[in-house]
């Protein structure tokens, strides 16, 4: 289990974080939602042992952070935000390096990995692009099937094709009973892959609950083009930009019963978009 009990943090006279608590049990995904400066980087070094806490504490397996990370820490994968290895060194001496740090690494598992997205082994770690730097960081953090799991934003700079690759890796750790925080800034992925949320803001968890309860604050732009509006669709909070295009705002929650009031009639195309994080906090928060 991770548990964050009031964890506070200043950088000398900067707010890192003020008041962060949550809990992640064993076979769980937590998603750690907010803008950028909020406080997840922050929460995330303190969890893998790189910063002290100035008040409160954070708990892996009831091991207090940063003071016992030895303890912990084979048991723990993580992707860091910016992912930063030796240049010089090859994939392959990089892996062969990583398996020195771990007993027992399932080399079938680390090839499955490789295959799965595409790594390029032979090729020098300065050689690769962002996106493809955050896949060896993806394979380092997984191969030793950790308990732990801490991801700083991990799919940032992800093709879409190779996001799903991961969120499927991702599920399959926990179904290994996986202890899962998953940070990030995009509601929808959250809502896709996650069973709990907390959403922090300036420093603070502001909300937190089960995802069906983030589905229920966050919600979905639609566009309809060259549609027949029919009295169905008059519950939907909704605005006329020309005249057979409308723009509907519906609760994600409420996707699919808004999707089944819309085919009752007739349109020419549709565009769903997901709004900024930071359009949802001005609204949750004005
Ligand atoms: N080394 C540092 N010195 C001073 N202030 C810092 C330092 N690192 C972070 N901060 C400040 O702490 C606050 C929280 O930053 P943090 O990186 O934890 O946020 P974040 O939610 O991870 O943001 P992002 O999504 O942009 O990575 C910000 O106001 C940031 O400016």
């Amino acid at each position: 289990m991770i548990k964050i009990n009031n964890l506070k943090k200043y950088y000398g006279k900067h707010r890192g974080i003020e008041n962060v608590s949550f809990e992640i049990k064993e076979g769980e995904i937590l998603g750690l939602i907010g803008p950028n400066g909020a406080g997840k980087t922050t929460t995330i070094r303190i969890l893998t042992g790189f910063l002290k806490p100035d008040n409160g504490e954070a708990l892996i397996d009831g091991k207090k952070m940063p003071y016992d990370v030895d303890l912990v820490k084979e048991n723990i994968g993580y992707i860091p935000g910016e992912v930063n290895f030796y240049g010089d060194m090859k994939i392959s001496e990089f892996l062969e390096f990583n398996r020195s740090f771990y007993k027992n690494i399932d080399r079938e598992y680390e090839k499955e990995i490789i295959e799965l997205l595409g790594i390029e082994v032979n090729k020098k770690f300065k050689a690769l692009s962002l996106g493809n730097k955050k896949k060896v960081a993806i394979l380092q953090a997984l191969v030793h099937k950790p308990k732990y799991l801490i991801l700083d934003e991990p799919t940032n700079g992800l093709d879409p094709l190779v996001q799903q690759k991961f969120y499927d890796l991702i599920k399959r750790h926990k179904e290994m009973g996986a202890v899962i925080l998953f940070s990030s800034h995009i509601l929808s992925e959250v809502e896709k892959l996650c069973d709990a949320f907390a959403m922090i803001k300036d420093g603070s968890v502001v909300k937190s609950g089960t995802i069906e309860g983030l589905k229920d604050i966050s919600k979905k732009i639609i566009n309809v083009y060259g549609l027949s509006f029919i009295e169905d669709l008059k519950k939907y909070k909704n605005s006329k930009n020309k005249n057979t295009t409308y723009t509907f705002e519906i609760k994600s929650a409420e996707l699919k019963i808004f999707l089944k009031d819309l085919v009752k009639t007739e349109f020419s195309d549709i565009e769903i978009k997901n709004p900024a994080l930071e359009d949802i906090f001005l609204e949750l928060y004005k």
